[in-house]
């Protein structure tokens, strides 16, 4: 049973509050869509009407990539959002973090800096031991309660997101109850399943593939995006020097043999690309997998005609169908035809859930919409979806108690 702020008493109390506005970046390092910030903005807000003493705490990018940048501009537009002044510290846990929110008076908010500019906050651990890092042991002193509404993120086992909750007690937010209520219940949802994974997160999205087929859950797994990339490699495709040194400088080499091992175990219900859209000559240009490789230089950008063809064919009869990552690079335009073609397809389903950060703003810049859910957690989602536990879930499980206010 998990608390939420209905459990909380939340008047003068200092609340950390976990939220997921990991956002696309522009190129000046500041944040390019605040449809995740809009989203915790219902959470925030009946905090500090309550009168509150709101620090939020969240992650952007990771790092070593582009998008690991400062929360000085989400901070700037929550500021916006809540029409109320937001504080901004450049410290998550050190003496100067716990001054800012030792300063918050009854219904101010502060945000502290990016949870991953530490390294602890990039690791995986147990929740007991998760409460033992530099970022619980500096926040837990000034903090008396914890709220968690990342569910984009409660697939990490990460300090903010399990040791938290292991020494304060903990709620879930808004966000997090509406997701957990309406991705609670996959099993119950109608067949045939249809999976469609695309994206640039292969290795979670391998580890949703097999799960979902092992379990039965999925009746067809339909790739596409860089996931489609490597499961097309790992069926001996030779998709050119561009895409495979695009695949191995993110680090994903090593998923085409494990999308090989599952090609071996379940191929019969999963379907790769049949072509692919590469650019030449500053245009688009289709390839069947036959004529491949693409000429030098040139990678798969987007799936293409006859792969959305046969794709609409399977989910023709799909009762249920759960979306994850653009089946492309939908950031150009001649590149978007795969994901909003698809994802169109996928609007007949009664029922149809997609997830995804990059997938909603990508839905949204392509004006498709008529979804059953768009939830705001793409990996944490379709973990979900495998109807297996989430780590940051279980820890709000077992978080202690609230004392009782005469305590
Ligand atoms: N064939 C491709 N080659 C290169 N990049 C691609 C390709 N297909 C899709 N992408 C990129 O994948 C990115 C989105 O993938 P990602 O897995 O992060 O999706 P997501 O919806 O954000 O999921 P999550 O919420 O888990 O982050 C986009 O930036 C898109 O350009
Ligand atoms: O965008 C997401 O899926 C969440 O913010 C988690 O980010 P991560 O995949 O970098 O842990």
């Amino acid at each position: 049973m998990i608390a939420t702020l209905d459990d909380l008493d939340v008047e003068g109390t200092t609340v950390g509050v976990r939220v997921d506005v990991n956002s696309p970046i522009d190129d000046d390092d500041t944040l390019a869509d605040d449809a995740r910030l809009r989203a915790h903005v219902d959470t925030l807000a009946e905090l500090l009407e309550r009168d509150g003493r709101v620090a939020v705490l969240a992650h952007q990018g990771r790092p070593g990539g582009d998008e690991f940048v400062s929360l000085e501009s989400h901070a700037e537009r929550l500021s916006e959002l809540l029409g109320q002044p937001v504080d901004y510290v450049d410290a998550t846990f050190t003496a100067a973090a716990r001054e800012a929110v030792r300063d918050l008076e009854d219904g101010d908010c502060v945000v502290l800096e990016n949870t991953r500019f530490y390294s602890e906050e990039y690791m995986e651990f147990e929740p007991e031991r998760a409460a033992r890092t530099h970022l619980v042991a500096g926040l837990e002193p000034v903090l008396d309660a914890y709220v968690n509404d990342a569910f984009a993120a409660a697939h990490r086992s990460q300090p903010s997101l399990v040791g938290l909750p292991t020494v304060l007690p903990s709620y879930a937010g808004r966000v997090m109850e509406s997701e957990l209520d309406v991705l609670g219940s996959i099993e119950e949802t109608g067949e045939p399943r249809v999976y469609v994974l695309g994206g640039a997160k292969v290795s979670d999205s391998i580890d949703v593939a097999w799960s979902v087929l092992e379990k039965g859950l999925a009746d067809h797994v339909l790739t596409a995006g860089v996931v489609g990339n490597v499961f097309l490699i790992a069926d001996g495709v030779d998709l050119g020097d561009a895409s495979s040194d695009f695949i191995y400088d993110q680090g994903y080499w090593d998923e085409i043999d494990r999308a090989a091992d599952l090609l071996d175990a379940h191929g019969d219900r999963i379907a790769l690309p049949r072509d692919v859209a590469v650019d030449r000559d500053g245009g688009r240009h289709e390839l069947g997998v036959n004529a491949l490789p693409p000429g030098d230089g040139e990678s798969a950008m987007d799936i293409g005609g006859s792969t959305l063809e046969y794709y609409r064919r399977v989910l023709e009869d799909a009762e249920t169908v759960i979306l994850n990552g653009p089946a492309g690079v939908f950031e150009d335009d001649r590149f978007e035809t795969g994901t909003r073609q698809l994802y169109d397809a996928a609007t007949d389903i009664p029922t149809s859930i997609v997830g995804g950060g990059d997938t909603a703003s990508a839905l949204r810049q392509l004006g498709v919409e008529g979804f059953s859910h768009v939830s705001t957690g793409g990996g944490a989602a379709l973990r979900m979806l495998t109807a297996e536990s989430l780590p940051a879930v279980t820890a709000l499980e077992n978080a202690p108690e609230q004392p009782a206010a005469d305590d």
